[in-house]
């Protein structure tokens, strides 16, 4: 498979990273995943919207059109001939002497590169266990950042004591999870936390709010607490890899029936048409 480096595909071996690029230095950078399925690259554009914008929060500057940039995607699963998959993209500050502040007219260093990914069905159909975890990470959680300790240590705990997800919660207050958004149903009512600066506005998210519009669920973005989320009807997660997933227990303690609820499954549904698998686009 081929991997993009800047504006050039080229093969792994090439590929030649400096000691100092201040994505592994500082992890200076920001990223994106984007899923394919049957050739598609799935809500390109609000991915690269959002690639763009997580950029410029930090004062990256891309040197590519957003145009230019989707043709960049598209060629690279082309080429390597991604059928159901995936892209990850990243683009760090670039390379200079190791310093805090930003060096001057340094050019950014981007990398993107595919692997193929199936749909996560199994999972989705019986459903994951998750436990609560503090949130320690930094206040601009809505810049999908390099700067990942705070998620991957969440992570790693929840699965060193056996679980799927942890759900992040600053104090009582549930806010996401370590890369995923997190969703409690109460009495045929969608409730998540809003987008500020305390979560990353997934795009599944979006995907899923809009579903829920056309389906006349009615969803409250509003933070939810640990209580309240044991006492919820359903629970579910979501991102671009893990797509609609049912949470049936939380640190031990079944939620609902302690299977996948009705209104989880509808949105799993919705979510699978809208993919529109198997029509030729
Ligand atoms: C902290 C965090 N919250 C929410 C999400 C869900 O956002 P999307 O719906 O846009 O994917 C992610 C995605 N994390 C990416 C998605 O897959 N792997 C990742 O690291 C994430 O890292």
């Amino acid at each position: 498979d081929l991997i993009l480096h800047n504006d050039k595909f080229i093969r792994e071996e090439e590929l030649v990273i400096s000691k100092e690029d201040r994505g592994y230095q500082f992890g200076d950078g920001i990223y994106e995943v984007i899923r394919v399925y049957e050739g598609n690259l799935f809500t390109a554009k609000e991915h690269i919207d959002r690639f763009y914008d997580s950029a410029e929060k930090i004062k990256i500057v891309i040197p590519y059109t957003k145009d230019v940039f989707h043709k960049m995607m598209y060629d690279l699963v082309e080429q390597n001939e991604i059928n159901n998959g995936q892209v990850y993209v990243q683009v760090t500050r670039g390379a200079s002497i190791r310093q805090h502040h930003f060096p001057a007219d340094t050019p950014p260093v981007l990398i993107g590169y595919t692997k193929t990914v199936e749909r996560p069905v199994e999972l989705m159909e019986a459903g994951v266990r998750a436990t609560f975890i503090e949130d320690i990470r930094w206040l601009r959680c809505d810049i999908k950042s390099l700067n990942l300790l705070g998620n991957i240590l969440a992570k790693q705990e929840a699965h060193d004591k056996g679980f799927y997800e942890a759900i992040l919660h600053r104090g009582e207050v549930v806010t996401e999870g370590s890369s995923t958004n997190m969703y409690g149903v109460k009495d045929g009512v969608i409730y998540t936390h809003p987008t500020d600066n305390l979560i990353l506005p997934g795009i599944t998210r979006s995907v899923i709010l809009t579903l829920c519009e056309k389906l006349e669920i009615p969803v409250q973005e509003t933070a939810f607490t640990k209580t309240q989320a044991l006492e919820m009807d359903e629970f579910f997660l979501s991102s671009t890899t893990a797509e609609v997933m049912p949470i049936i227990e939380i640190d031990g303690q079944a939620i609902g029936g302690g299977t996948p609820g009705p209104l989880t499954k509808k949105i799993q549904e919705a979510f699978k048409a809208n993919l529109n698998l198997g029509v030729k686009a």
